[in-house]
């Protein structure tokens, strides 16, 4: 123990404190502060105040000046420089539930001391603590003891929650309330001020508002405040019965689907009575899903399997005509894209077995409520009444299909609450232009210069996610894959390590399923090695970072005849009508970020290495799986297969991928050796330092957090990133 923190622990009783003290007191005889049982201690009657003198039940209260209550772990243990009244030949160390706990040695105590000592100094709290009745000792942990653990953890639990008056103009139940304050959330984002009461108040609701803005506990939170309502009341058994669902929510991909299952869980996660929230996206067999639904209040799901589970049960389909939500999330795209038939035909369902039963019409009972970052602008037009009608008569429209939706007011209210800019305020916007046949070569070269950064890498195709993955795990790169034509497992345990705070650097490389939604912490960095389809792509792909008041970056990988297009696209979600002092209209212009060709020229050899030897591996998979192919319609035809002769049959042939053909023949052809070779060889070459030489305009273009990007190349040298395999210097 510190000669200072002995001082402290010397407490100088006041004299009036001395006189009061019980006859069996003896002077401190330590000054060292020691672990010490409650029922040792010298208590001090409380002296009540003359206007409790008849408060019943306040008699025997007794106080205790300089303990220290110290928590570790599940245990909690009183420190004090007080001499005990009774004399322990053990230390007492609190009560212990844990049969694993470690004893804590003398220098533990020490530091817990501190520790308790700073707190208590921060709070300047008294500890008063009730004594049991005098003349009862004890040297087992007493049920006071337990009391007083849980009443500190009822202490801890109610500081949990945070201060949640921003939220009561919102006109919430208290219920609700507590929920949003256990998950510290202090006030509304502006999606959820605007939305929430129209929501509360009976209205269909079109919601659009920026990427990672809040749009889900917007509906999130009505739908429970609504549950509440109607069911938090009930009896443990009667929250058993069956009943219809609550909410019927549908997501264009699973991914997202599991996340805003797990939203909207954690947000109930406090409350003693809580809806049933239930995923349905596949996996487990029909019957099984269809036991869950039947129990569920608040369905997410993604329309093929919804409506697979849903059209092949009565029962199922019957208690969904109750719901009292339908949620269109990420609307524009599950409602456009024509794969999303299934969506329409839920819909169409839900209105088919209303109609069957209610005489009146065309007024569904459900609210409608559709959100997403972007909707097409005649779209919005048509909504807000603003625009010319018949903009659009495609049936695969959205406005088409928004018909369907069946809305049960004329026009449901538009929420929009960023209609000057769709973009994320936190987010930083630039273009790296390179060769087409270069991408590799920067793609690696701006993970070099953003080491130890959670990145989401976009392609536009599943081949370009399964070349690139690897390339970037021969460089030692911490790199995960996802796409749709990965099994469901795979997919959600590849955005588990990519999300997983234990790798904060941690890659993906992924197709546009994950441009939407999805909302993973800390990824600071978003690249577009292909470059988006839409410019409602870019907004979704972009807004994976900077969410939630975060800040984050965007570039977009550019071949030259490609820069005049993107800066459009990326201008027309810009500024829509920011205007100048001048009055003109503002043109959002996005920066070059220029890197160091000289730098980029150095980590060639790397690169080229390493997509030799994952084109090695790609191809002689392909070739097993070509020959899988053969063998079986070999087989089926009743005729010999032989991999040599079949390849001879076509080997004269000549024209369009006869290139690749021969680049992959080649990539089969590397034997073991000539593998080890390579590996060993690059292995030489990433244990070789990089001369950063940052190109000055990168480090002026302002687009991007020059300090940021300094303090991760860390001197001169560029490519430190863990698991590269580079000496510090
Ligand atoms: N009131 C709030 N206060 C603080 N954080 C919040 C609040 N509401 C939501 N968040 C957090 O903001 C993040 C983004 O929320 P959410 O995923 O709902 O965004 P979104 O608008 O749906 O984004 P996207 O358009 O990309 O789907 C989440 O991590 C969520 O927990």
């Amino acid at each position: 123990m510190s000669s200072e923190s002995r001082k402290r622990a010397r407490p100088v009783p006041k004299a009036s404190q001395r006189s009061k003290k019980r006859q069996k007191i003896e002077p401190a005889k330590t000054v060292e502060k020691k672990a010490v049982a409650l029922d040792a201690l010298p208590w001090n009657e409380v002296k009540l105040p003359d206007m409790f003198e008849d408060a019943e039940g306040f008699f025997g209260l007794e106080e205790i000046d300089g303990v220290e209550v110290v928590r570790e772990g599940s245990k909690v243990k009183f420190v004090s420089a007080i001499a005990p009244t009774v004399n322990y030949d053990d230390e007492f160390e609190g009560f212990d539930d844990e049969v694993n706990e470690t004893r804590t040695t003398d220098n533990n105590v020490d530091s817990k001391v501190k520790v308790a000592k700073n707190k208590k100094d921060k709070k300047d709290k008294k500890t008063k603590l009730k004594s049991q009745e005098p003349g009862t000792e004890t040297t087992e942990p007493s049920e006071l003891e337990t009391n007083v653990f849980k009443a500190l953890e009822q202490d801890q639990q109610d500081e949990e929650g945070v201060d949640v008056t921003a939220w009561s103009k919102l006109d919430l139940s208290s219920k609700t309330l507590s929920a949003l304050s256990k998950l510290g959330f202090a006030k509304p984002t502006p999606i959820q001020s605007a939305a929430i009461p129209e929501i509360l108040a009976g209205h269909d609701v079109v919601g659009k508002a920026s990427t990672g803005s809040g749009k889900t506990l917007a509906f999130g939170v009505p739908i429970l405040d609504s549950w509440l309502e109607t069911f938090g009341e009930l009896e443990e058994d009667e929250q058993k019965a069956s009943r219809p669902p609550t909410a019927l929510i549908l997501s264009p991909t699973r991914e997202l689907a599991h996340q805003l299952t797990k939203h909207i869980t954690t947000l109930c996660r406090g409350l003693s009575n809580s809806p049933s929230v239930a995923a349905v996206t596949g996996g487990l067999s029909v019957q099984k899903q269809q036991r869950q639904l039947a129990k569920a209040d608040i369905i997410i799901g993604t329309p093929g399997r919804l409506w697979e589970v849903m059209s092949s049960s009565i029962e199922l389909s019957e208690s969904f005509k109750k719901i009292k939500f339908l949620v269109v999330d990420e609307a524009d795209r599950l409602l456009t894209e024509g794969h999303f038939k299934e969506a329409e035909e839920i819909i169409n369902a839900l209105d088919r077995q209303r109609d069957a039963e209610e005489e009146d019409d065309n007024v569904p009972s459900r609210q409608t409520l559709v959100f997403s970052a972007t909707f097409h602008k005649g779209l919005q037009q048509k909504l807000t009444g603003k625009g010319k009608q018949g903009l659009m008569d495609d049936k695969e429209s959205m406005e088409y299909l928004l018909k369907k939706l069946n809305f049960r007011e004329d026009k449901p209210k538009f929420v929009d609450v960023n209609p000057i800019s769709q973009m994320a305020e936190g987010l930083k916007e630039g273009i790296v232009e390179c060769g087409g046949t270069e991408k590799d070569l920067y793609l690696y070269a701006l993970l070099l210069h953003h080491p130890n950064q959670r990145t989401l890498i976009f392609t536009n195709s599943i081949h370009s996610v399964r070349r690139l993955t690897p390339l970037l795990q021969n460089i030692n790169l911490p790199v995960h894959a996802l796409h749709s034509q990965m099994i469901q497992k795979a997919r959600l345990r590849s955005i588990e390590k990519f999300s997983s705070p234990k790798s904060p650097g941690s890659i993906l490389v992924a197709t546009d399923v994950a441009a939407r939604g999805l909302d993973i912490g800390g990824v600071q960095l978003v690249i577009h090695y292909h470059l988006p389809r839409t410019a409602d792509m870019y907004v979704h792909r972009s807004g994976r970072t900077a969410r939630a008041e975060a800040s984050g970056s965007s570039i977009l990988l550019c071949a030259p005849e490609e820069i005049v297009g993107t800066r459009r696209l990326v201008a027309k979600v810009h500024a829509q009508n920011a205007i100048s002092g001048g009055g003109n209209k503002l043109k959002y212009y996005m920066r070059s970020l220029d890197l160091d060709r000289k730098v980029v020229a150095r980590l060639k050899p790397r690169v080229t290495l390493a997509k030799k030897i994952a084109d090695s591996a790609i191809a002689k998979e392909k070739k097993g799986h070509d020959d899988e192919w053969v063998k079986t319609a070999a087989e089926e035809l009743g005729v010999d297969y032989d991999s040599e002769e079949f390849e001879a049959a076509g080997g004269g042939r000549k024209g369009r991928g006869t290139g690749r053909k021969l680049k992959e023949k080649e990539a089969r052809a590397l034997t073991k050796g000539e593998l080890g070779a390579l590996r060993g060889e690059l292995k030489c070459l990433l244990a070789q330092r990089v001369n950063v030489g940052v190109s000055e305009r990168y480090l002026t273009a302002g687009t991007v957090d020059v300090n940021e990007l300094l303090k991760g190349a860390k001197g001169d040298f560029l490519g430190k990133v863990d698991g590269i395999g580079m000496d510090d210097v």
